[in-house]
């Protein structure tokens, strides 16, 4: 769901009504990336907030990423984005 391969990263976006959204969506990703001991790189502001996720520690994409997309396209659901 709506991720795209990005210069060796998974890559999600989110356009947000204002800022308090856009840090309510960050705050959401943070639980299952702790789960998964694997952490997405953020970018967030008035309107929108950038997802990448890929694995440092592998110079590139890994299951791992898949796997915390899967978790972030849920913990992220109720937003309706
Ligand atoms: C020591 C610790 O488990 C590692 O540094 C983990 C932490 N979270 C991580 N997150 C991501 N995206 N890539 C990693 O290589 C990574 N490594």
């Amino acid at each position: 769901m709506s991720w795209i391969e990005q210069d060796g990263a998974l890559v999600r976006t989110f356009k947000t009504p204002d800022f308090m959204t856009a840090y309510r969506l960050v705050s959401a990703v943070v639980e299952p990336a702790e789960a998964l001991n694997h952490h997405p790189d953020l970018r967030f502001g008035w309107g929108y907030v950038e997802i990448r996720l890929t694995t440092h520690d592998a110079g590139g994409i890994t299951e791992q990423d898949h796997q915390l997309a899967q978790r972030i396209d849920a913990a992220v659901r109720p937003f309706g984005l």
